[in-house]
């Protein structure tokens, strides 16, 4: 809690609602109906009336209370009357049986008596450290209402506090001082077939900057979301950080931070440590998927581009992002009756010339070009700000254009009105270039004032697409209730963070969540079900396209972009298929199952994806072997 009130933050009380026994019903009942409504379990080994539900094997010297104690077996209460007996836990637990009914029920009933989302994050992180079947059980169920809470925006002051919350270890964490030892560690990792790491340095932990080690909140969240939403079971996930050290002073001088108390490591050194990392992961697991994310920009798009096209990797703030708002933009279109094709009248503005603003600049200008313009005129759709205004390479020093990253480079160069210039402000730009779309990646809350915004609005020349992308919600560039207001209720709002639906003017409005949570589950269990052998430009697009699509007619009736947080195992799905028909096509899918002619991809992917329920628990030798 110190460093939350050295940042201006009040100490979190915990308010706890009681719980009586008509709520206890009334949320068991609640869970029946949710589990016949939305959630055919798809139980793989029903056959007729006979359940015969694969075993889950555990080493035979597991029993007791080791079993309860290991979240990825244990049942809490819900252990069968047989299997307590055949794993030593009679008399170690009540006497009762619950369904999972009764223990979702039970988890909601607690989880909605705290008042304080961090508290609601504890809570549900003490499960997750307990049972993750129930855990991800939960998540799944109700994933509108805990995608916030396990993930953006709660996660931010998660990992705000994250070495003062500290409870057990999870993950894992390779140190520059680990230098030499790393191929020797990851033999430490209990299981088997890791096939999804998602790895930060912890140096742009959202939009709140260098939280070194503390980020290990970014990938806990984002593979919890792997496993509810992208079907990867809990087993074959791995959060990781790589702690280079930290350059917020306020960190190395808290006495609780975690992590490495030093500056961090730059240049070759930087690069030594994280090749490493990537090495010794990729000896021990050769299939594995590796998300780098939150990695500052500096780094980012040169740790991309060393690995991309050597290794199965891609960078989510980058890549991810980059296909999840060319999802939006082509769900504008669809909006409107307008096609792909269409993405050629576009102008943007984009606020933000790191990773977020860049990589998403990037994969829109390429589909403008996929659309038939030409490079030159894709280029010049683009005015995209940064701290100083303008990025332009008229008025700007050419020392100052050298030391721009390539990328960058191309969006400074060529403009649609060409008197633009290096430091023109947000207004001027927007007065003069009249974007059609107005995008915020830039980490500052309320930069889209509502002079910016209603000049936007008046010089689109139609519908105004509001994007502000920075999390959590308090970096976010407007939020949804402004922008409505400041356009009439005519504007499409997508954030980064969720908003609820905003009443104006006696209408109801739907905000889209603009979040690359629609995509890099899907991304991930579709490259990683194909054995892909790297992720490309191609398998991003098909992504991105699945994404579009799958927002649906009742979606589109509200005005919405993006699928609810509801329905995101769906979207993922259609997002896995996609990918993995994208890596078929390309020559670059290497499982041998998916090789075969007239093979199902959709079925196959299905079949392969994780649904979170209880198992048979049978000891055996032979334990890794799952
Ligand atoms: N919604 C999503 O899926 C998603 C995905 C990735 C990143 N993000 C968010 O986007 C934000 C940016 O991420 P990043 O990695 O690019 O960060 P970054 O720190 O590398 O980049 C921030 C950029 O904003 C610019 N900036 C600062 N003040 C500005 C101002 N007043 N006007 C215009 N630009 C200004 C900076 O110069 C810099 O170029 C973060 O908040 C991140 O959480 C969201
Ligand atoms: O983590 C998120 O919510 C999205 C994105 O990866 C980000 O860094 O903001
Ligand atoms: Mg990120």
């Amino acid at each position: 809690m110190l460093l939350a009130r050295r940042l201006g933050r009040a100490r979190h009380a915990t308010t706890i609602r009681a719980v009586s026994a008509k709520d206890a019903s009334i949320a068991y009942q609640k869970e029946k109906a949710v589990e016949s409504d939305s959630c055919a379990i798809v139980d793989k080994g029903t056959v007729g009336p006979y359940r015969l539900r694969r075993p889950l094997k555990i080493p035979l010297s597991h029993r007791g209370m080791e079993v309860i104690q290991d979240p990825l077996y244990n049942k809490g209460t819900a252990f069968e009357p047989a299997e307590r007996d055949r794993l030593g836990l009679r008399g170690l637990l009540p006497p009762k049986v619950s369904s999972m009914d009764e223990q979702c029920a039970r988890i909601m009933l607690r989880l909605r008596s705290f008042e304080d989302d961090i508290q609601k994050h504890m809570y549900l992180s003490e499960l997750h450290d307990r049972n993750e079947t129930l855990f991800h059980r939960v998540v799944v169920r109700h994933i509108g209402e805990l995608a916030p809470l396990i993930y953006t925006p709660t996660v931010g002051q998660a990992c705000l506090e994250f070495g003062h919350m500290f409870k057990r270890p999870r993950g894992m964490y390779f140190s520059a001082d680990d230098i030499g030892q790393m191929n020797a560690m990851v033999q430490n990792w209990p299981m088997k077939d890791v096939r999804v790491v998602v790895v930060t340095d912890g140096s742009r932990i959202l939009g709140l900057g260098d939280l070194g080690a503390n980020g290990m909140g970014i990938p806990i969240g984002k593979l919890a979301l792997y496993c509810a939403a992208g079907g990867i079971a809990p087993h074959r996930v791995l959060p990781v950080v790589v702690d280079v050290g930290t350059n917020n002073v306020e960190l190395r001088e808290d006495p609780l931070y975690l992590g490495l108390k030093r500056p961090r490591l730059t240049g070759a050194a930087y690069y030594e440590v994280v090749d490493e990392f990537v090495t010794a992961v990729l000896h021990r697991w050769p299939k594995t998927l590796i998300q780098f994310e939150d990695f500052e920009s500096s780094v980012a798009q040169p740790l991309l581009d060393r690995y991309r096209d050597k290794i199965l990797c891609f960078n989510d703030d980058i890549q991810g992002t980059g296909a999840t708002v060319l999802a939006g933009v082509l769900a504008c279109l669809r909006q409107t009756g307008k096609t792909a094709q269409d993405l050629k009248d576009q102008r943007i503005v984009m606020c933000g010339a790191g990773s977020a603003g860049v990589g998403v600049s990037t994969v829109i200008k390429d589909a403008m070009i996929a659309a038939g313009l030409s490079e030159e005129e894709a280029r010049s759709r683009f005015y995209v700000l940064e701290k100083e205004g303008l990025l332009a390479k008229q008025g700007m020093s050419p020392a100052d254009y050298d030391s721009l990253a390539p990328e960058q480079q191309i969006l400074a160069e060529s403009f649609d009105v060409p008197t633009a210039k290096r430091g023109d402000s947000l207004l001027d730009v927007i007065k003069y270039a009249k974007p059609t779309m107005l995008i915020g990646a830039s980490t500052v809350a309320g930069l889209f004032t509502e002079e910016v915004v209603r000049a936007f609005h008046e010089g689109c020349g139609g519908k105004p697409i509001i994007m502000p992308l920075s999390n959590p919600t308090s970096k976010c560039e407007v939020s949804a209730s402004d922008a409505y207001a400041w356009t009439n209720g005519e504007c499409v709002f997508a954030s980064g963070s969720p908003f609820d639906p905003v009443e104006y003017e006696g209408t109801k409005y739907y905000p889209s969540q603009c979040n690359n949570m629609f995509v890099f589950p899907g991304l991930g269990l579709g490259a990683s079900v194909a054995e892909a052998r790297v992720v490309t430009d191609a398998m991003l697009r098909a992504a991105s396209e699945a994404c579009a699509n799958s927002v649906n007619v009742e979606e589109m009736a509200r005005g919405q972009v993006f699928p609810s947080v509801d329905r995101i195992r769906d979207v993922s799905l259609d997002v896995a298929v996609a990918t993995v028909e994208s890596a078929l096509r390309d020559g670059l899918a290497t499982r041998e199952e998916l090789l075969r002619p007239g093979v199902d991809v959709r079925a196959f992917v299905e079949a392969k994806s994780y649904f979170p329920a209880y198992v048979p628990v049978v000891t055996d030798p032979g334990f890794f072997d799952n």
